[in-house]
């Protein structure tokens, strides 16, 4: 063979084996990234696989100031009950309305610092409903206090809001068939601006977080861009009732608690035979057109939320959220039985545990502890778990009284008491 053919061949094999060579190495460097994902990460910064510490040594203290903007239809409940439980086990004190307000700070009017019952003040923690008012707020709340609100999608808020309130919101009342559809079809044949709980039945987001429920953003798009502002500077966290868990895992990161601090029994919830299976798209449009001002609400906070679970790692807030979902469903069942079911009021036994019903047409589900409970701490740990919040309200107040050495004084009287608010109503009143 020339010489010139035999290093042409000998080139060859050297290429070929060189081709070996690289293509081992990088199968090698591709596995090895696989398995060793969470060192070798390309963007460690911007998709953290492994959970970043969370305590910090020294490790930081848990935060015990939180203001929680207990929305309306939101899971704010469920977040309420969390907050009420890690109050009394640190013993916090819990901002509490007064009895005129019921258990609401006279909502639908604008939060004032007067609303708020003597014996629970100063607070640590406040969670029950209200209308946000900035100053007065931080008039009530230490400094250093936390603030956090929930959202939800609107479309699925709006058909809670619908059935639940369906008695008392005359816009809704008004609405043939109690048909969310025909309500949505032609909302301005049956709403009135102004009148009583309008705003339950309008971009509620929008009137919680302290905001004009009748603008919209399709006439005037910088009305929500300042409205985000707001709320952005006030709230350390918005969360999402649609991502419940994942919001947990933020709010316990945030707050320097434990998982265990974190855990819950889903409250408040409707019977599937009180709400409809599944929204329709056009209905879902239609609802999310009529409250458009919440729809923007939603999606800049849905979008924001999304960002920060990729800043603490999206891989470790999932790894949370399941070891959350896990450790409360043993406790769900350690405290209601291996299968425990949500049942109506009706057949819950224990009084504590009855949720209030909004009227006959809906039945809203609770617990029962096996055997109508006995005495003892985890019955009563049990029993919290559980307790709706017109009762833990009560409870806690009495408890705050009595610590306050309030006990034989009567409750003091609100200057310009508020009207009448909705779990108030007498039972006769709601409608059949
Ligand atoms: N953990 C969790 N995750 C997702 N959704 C949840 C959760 N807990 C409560 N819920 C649902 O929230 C609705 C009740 O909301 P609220 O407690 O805020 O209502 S209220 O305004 O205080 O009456 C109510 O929604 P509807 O059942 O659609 O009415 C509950 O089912």
């Amino acid at each position: 063979m020339p010489p010139i053919l035999q290093r042409l061949q000998q080139a060859t094999k050297m290429m070929s084996r060189r081709k070996i060579l690289l293509l081992v190495l990088g199968c090698s460097t591709i596995s090895l990234l696989i398995h060793q994902g969470a060192q070798l990460s390309w963007y460690p910064k911007l998709f953290p696989l492994s959970c970043p510490p969370l305590r910090e040594s020294p490790p930081r203290p848990k935060h015990m100031t939180v203001a929680f903007l207990k929305t309306h239809k939101t899971a704010g409940t469920t977040v309420q009950n969390i907050l009420f439980r890690f109050a009394e086990r640190h013993n916090l004190t819990v901002a509490l309305p007064h009895p005129s307000c019921e258990h609401q700070f006279c909502y639908p009017r604008n939060f004032s610092a007067h609303f708020v019952h003597p014996a629970t003040r100063p607070p640590h923690v406040l969670a029950s409903h209200l209308r946000f008012n900035r100053a007065e707020l931080q008039r009530l709340m230490p400094p250093g206090t936390v603030y956090v609100t929930i959202l939800r999608e609107p479309a699925a808020m709006f058909e809670s809001l619908f059935s639940y309130y369906n008695q008392y919101c005359p816009a809704f009342r008004r609405v043939p068939n109690a048909s969310l559809e025909a309500f949505l079809r032609a909302p301005e044949v049956y709403y009135r601006p102004g009148e009583h709980f309008a705003m339950l039945a309008h971009n509620t987001l929008a009137y919680d977080l302290g905001g004009d429920n009748e603008r919209s953003p399709r006439d005037d798009a910088a009305y929500l861009a300042g409205l985000i502002r707001q709320v952005e500077e006030v709230f350390s966290l918005v969360m999402i009732a649609e991502y419940f868990d994942e919001s947990l895992v933020l709010l316990r990161r945030l707050l320097a608690w434990d998982l265990d601090d974190v855990l819950y029994a889903k409250l408040n919830a409707r019977a599937t035979s009180s709400r409809l299976a599944s929204i329709p798209a056009a209905l879902a449009r239609a609802a999310r057109t009529w409250n458009a001002l919440d729809a923007g609400l939603y999606d800049h906070f849905n979008a924001t939320f999304w960002r920060r679970v990729a800043r603490a790692g999206r891989a470790c807030v999932e790894r949370e959220a399941r070891e959350l979902r896990e450790a409360r469903l043993r406790l769900v069942r350690r405290c209601f039985g291996d299968e425990p079911v949500l049942r109506p009021a009706a057949q819950i036994r224990t009084k504590q545990l009855q949720p209030w019903q909004p009227s006959r047409k809906v039945d809203i589900m609770g617990y029962d502890l096996p055997g109508g409970g006995g005495a003892g701490p985890a019955t009563e740990a049990c029993l919290k778990l559980a307790m709706p919040e017109v009762q833990y309200s009560n409870y806690l107040l009495r408890k705050q009284k009595r610590r306050g050495g309030l006990r034989a004084r009567p409750d003091p009287v609100l200057d310009n008491p508020p009207p009448r608010p909705i779990r108030a109503l007498p039972r006769s009143a709601q409608g059949t």
